[in-house]
C-alpha cells in the first residue's frame, strides 16, 4: 500500500525546477567497495593466485616450443628414429604444462565468476534495500528507469569489468612483462626492432579503437532511444488506439531504427576496416621478425627454435597489448557505472522507515491536529503549497478538504503520511507530534489510505488484500471484503479470492479494483482513514458502489475525504476549504452554503456544470 501510496500524490508533469548545475559524476566509493569484497577474498585471492601461475606458464611456452622446433630442425631429412627419441622430452613437457595451465585456467575462471556474482548480488541487494528505504521526495527527483537502470545495468557492468580486470588484467600485464623479458634474452636487437613497431602499432590501434568505442556508444544510445519510442507505445496501447495513433507511432519508430541503423552500419565499416588493418600489421610484425630473423640466423646468432620461440613470444605480447588498452576503457566504464551504483547505496533517507514511539492500541483515539504548517516540496523549494495551515480532525469524525485544484488538498495527505517532512509547524496524533512516532507504525496500522488510482500487485486478490496486513488471516481478509462492498463479486469469478489480477490490475473495472484497495486498507483496521478523491475516477455506477463501502468503512475511525465533486462530503462533519494553502472557509455543509463564501460558489459552479 504504501508504494500505491506514494503514486497518489499528483506530480504535475511540467514542475519548474528552478535551474541548477548537472549533478557532479559521483566518485568511486572504494571503502563501501572493499565492503562487499572483503567476504569473497579467500577465493578472489585463489583466482588471483592461479591466473597468475597461468600467466607464468604461458611465458614458458615459447622456449620450449623454440627447443622442440630445433629437435624437428636437427633431426630434418630421414633421422625418424633419433627424432622420436629426442623429441618425446620437450614434447611430453609441453604437453603436460599446456594440461597444468588448462587447469589453472578453470581454476581461476570458476572462482572468479563466483566471487563476481556473490559480490554483484550482494549489491544489488543492498541498492534495492537502499531505494525502497529513500525518501518520496527521492522519487520525485529520480526517474523509475534510472533507478532500475542502477540495479540491473550499472551492477552488470561493474561485475564484468571487474572480472574483466582480474581474469584478463592480470594476465595481459604478466604476460607482457614476462614475455618480453624473454625476448630481451633471445634476441636482444629483434626485441629492440619489436619495441619500435609494436608500440607504434597499439598505440594506432588504440585511437582507432577508442572512435570505434565512441561510436558504438552513439549506436547504443539510438537503439535505446528506439526502444523507448516502442515501449511508450506498446505500454500505453489504449491511448494510441484511442488517438488512432498506430500510423504516427510507426513512423516515429522507424526514423529511429532507421537512424540506429545508420550507426550501427557506419560502426560495421569502422570495424571491418581496423580489422583488415590489424590483419596487415599483425603478419607484417610476423613477417619482419622471420625476415631480421633469417639475417640473424645467417650470421649464427640465432638458432631456428629461438627464432620460433621469439615468434611465438611476441604474437603473445601482442595479444596481451591489444587486451590492456581494449581493457582500460572497460575500466573507465565499470568504474563510473560502479560509482552510480555506489551512489544511492550511501543515501540516508530524512526520514527513516522504522525507530520511535508508538500509541498503545487501546488508548490510541485518532485525534490529528496540524498546527500552522508550512511546506514546500523538496523539488520545487521556493513554491510554498502549504503556509501556516491549521486543522484539526476530531476522533472518529470526518472532515472533508475541499477547494481549487493544485491548492495543496493532496499535500495534507501526503504530510500526515510523512511522505515529507513539514518545513515549519508540527502535525500531532493524540497530542505526539508524528516525527516522534515510529513511521512504520504509522503508516502500517494507523493510517488507511485509498487514493484515486489504485495500484494492485500482480499477483491474487488474496494477497493484494493480505498486503494491507500481512498476517491476517482468511476470515480477516473475507471481512475486510465484505466491508468494502467487494465479496460478492470477487465470489462470482470462477476462482473467487485466488483470481491473478493482471500486471495492474487490468481485468478489473475501476470501480472493482477501487474496492479491493479499499478492503486492503480496511484489513489493517486503521484508527484514521485517508481517502483522496476515492471515487473520482469512477462512472456514476460504480461511484455508487464505491461509495456505499466508504460510508460503512468510515464509522468509527477518524477520516479525512479529499474531494473534487462537492456532492460527495455533504454529510461530513466538517468542511473545509482549502485556497493557495490556507484554510479559507470551514465549517458544515448548510454553514457554508448560508456563508455565500468560497464553497457557495464552488458549489454554485458544480452545479451549473452538471446542468
Ligand atoms: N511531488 C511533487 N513535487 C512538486 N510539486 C508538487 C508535487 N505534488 C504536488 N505538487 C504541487 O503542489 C501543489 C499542490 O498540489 P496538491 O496535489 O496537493 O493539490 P490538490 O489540491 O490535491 O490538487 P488536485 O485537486 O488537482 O489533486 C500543486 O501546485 C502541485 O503542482
Amino acid at each position: 500500500t504504501r508504494c500505491q501510496a506514494a503514486t497518489a500524490v499528483p506530480v504535475p508533469v511540467a514542475v519548474p525546477v528552478p535551474a541548477s548545475p548537472p549533478p557532479p559524476e559521483p566518485t568511486f566509493a572504494w571503502a563501501e567497495f572493499w565492503s562487499f569484497l572483503r567476504p569473497q577474498l579467500l577465493a578472489l585471492s585463489a583466482a588471483v593466485a592461479l591466473a597468475l601461475g597461468a600467466a607464468l606458464l604461458n611465458v614458458r611456452i615459447p622456449a620450449l616450443l623454440g627447443q622442440l622446433v630445433d629437435v624437428v630442425a636437427r633431426c630434418a631429412r630421414g633421422r625418424l628414429a633419433g627424432y622420436l627419441r629426442e623429441a618425446r622430452r620437450p614434447a611430453l613437457r609441453l604437453l603436460s604444462l599446456y594440461a597444468l595451465q588448462g587447469l589453472l585456467t578453470f581454476g581461476y575462471i570458476a572462482l572468479l565468476s563466483r566471487a563476481g556474482e556473490r559480490v554483484a548480488g550482494s549489491m544489488r541487494k543492498a541498492l534495492f534495500a537502499s531505494l525502497l528505504r529513500q525518501d518520496v521526495a527521492f522519487f520525485d527527483a529520480n526517474r523509475t528507469g534510472q533507478l532500475v537502470n542502477r540495479l540491473t545495468a550499472d551492477v552488470q557492468e561493474f561485475k564484468s569489468s571487474f572480472k574483466l580486470v582480474i581474469s584478463q588484467g592480470l594476465r595481459s600485464v604478466t604476460q607482457t612483462v614476462g614475455c618480453f623479458v624473454s625476448l630481451y634474452l633471445l634476441s636482444p636487437k629483434l626485441t629492440g626492432l619489436l619495441l619500435v613497431a609494436m608500440p607504434t602499432l597499439v598505440g594506432a590501434g588504440a585511437l582507432i579503437g577508442s572512435f570505434l568505442r565512441r561510436l558504438s556508444r552513439q549506436a547504443q544510445e539510438q537503439v535505446a532511444k528506439a526502444t523507448a519510442v516502442a515501449d511508450e507505445a506498446l505500454g500505453n496501447i489504449r491511448t494510441v488506439r484511442a488517438f488512432a495513433m498506430e500510423d504516427r507511432q510507426a513512423g516515429a519508430y522507424c526514423a529511429e531504427v532507421d537512424r540506429s541503423s545508420r550507426l550501427n552500419e557506419r560502426l560495421g565499416l569502422g570495424i571491418a576496416a581496423f580489422q583488415g588493418l590489424s590483419n596487415v600489421a599483425l603478419n607484417g610484425i610476423v613477417l619482419g621478425t622471420i625476415f631480421v630473423g633469417g639475417s640473424l640466423m645467417a650470421g649464427d646468432g640465432l638458432s631456428p627454435g629461438d627464432l620460433m620461440s621469439f615468434l611465438v613470444a611476441s604474437q603473445t605480447v601482442q595479444r596481451s597489448m591489444a587486451n590492456i588498452s581494449i581493457l582500460f576503457g572497460q575500466v573507465v566504464r565499470g568504474l563510473s557505472a560502479g560509482a552510480r551504483v555506489f551512489e544511492f547505496l550511501a543515501l540516508e533517507p530524512s526520514v527513516p522507515l522504522r525507530g520511535g514511539a508508538r500509541i498503545p492500541g487501546h488508548s490510541l483515539l485518532g485525534r490529528i491536529c496540524f498546527r500552522n504548517v508550512s511546506f514546500s516540496y523538496p523539488t520545487r523549494p521556493g513554491y510554498q503549497v502549504l503556509r501556516d495551515f491549521s486543522l484539526t480532525l476530531p476522533p472518529c469524525k470526518t472532515v472533508a478538504i475541499v477547494g481549487p485544484s493544485g491548492g495543496g488538498k493532496s499535500t495534507v495527505a501526503a504530510l500526515l503520511e510523512r511522505f515529507y517532512e513539514p518545513a515549519r509547524g508540527s502535525i500531532t496524533l493524540d497530542g505526539c507530534d508524528i516525527s516522534s512516532l515510529d513511521p512504520s507504525w504509522l503508516r502500517g496500522q494507523v493510517i488507511g489510505f485509498i487514493s484515486q488510482e489504485p495500484v494492485l500487485f500482480g499477483t491474487t486478490i488474496m494477497e493484494n488484500i493480505r498486503f494491507g496486513k500481512p498476517g491476517a488471516s482468511d476470515a480477516e481478509v473475507y471481512a475486510a471484503a465484505q466491508l468494502a462492498n467487494a465479496d460478492g463479486f470477487i465470489r462470482s469469478f470462477p476462482e473467487g479470492y485466488s483470481t491473478v489480477v493482471g500486471e495492474r490490475g487490468v481485468a478489473l473495472s475501476g470501480g472493482q479494483k477501487q474496492r479491493i484497495a479499499i478492503a486492503r486498507a480496511l484489513v489493517k483496521n486503521p484508527s484514521v482513514l485517508i481517502l483522496d478523491e476515492a471515487t473520482s475516477a469512477l462512472d456514476a455506477e460504480s461511484e455508487k458502489v464505491v461509495q456505499e463501502a466508504l460510508d460503512r468503512a468510515v464509522s468509527g475511525r477518524t477520516v479525512l475525504v479529499i474531494a473534487h465533486r462537492l456532492s460527495t462530503v455533504r454529510g461530513a462533519d466538517l468542511i473545509v476549504v482549502l485556497a493557495q494553502g490556507r484554510v479559507a472557509e470551514a465549517g458544515t455543509h448548510e454553514e457554508l452554503v448560508r456563508r455565500g463564501g468560497l464553497y457557495a460558489e464552488l458549489i454554485r459552479r458544480q452545479t451549473k456544470e452538471r446542468a
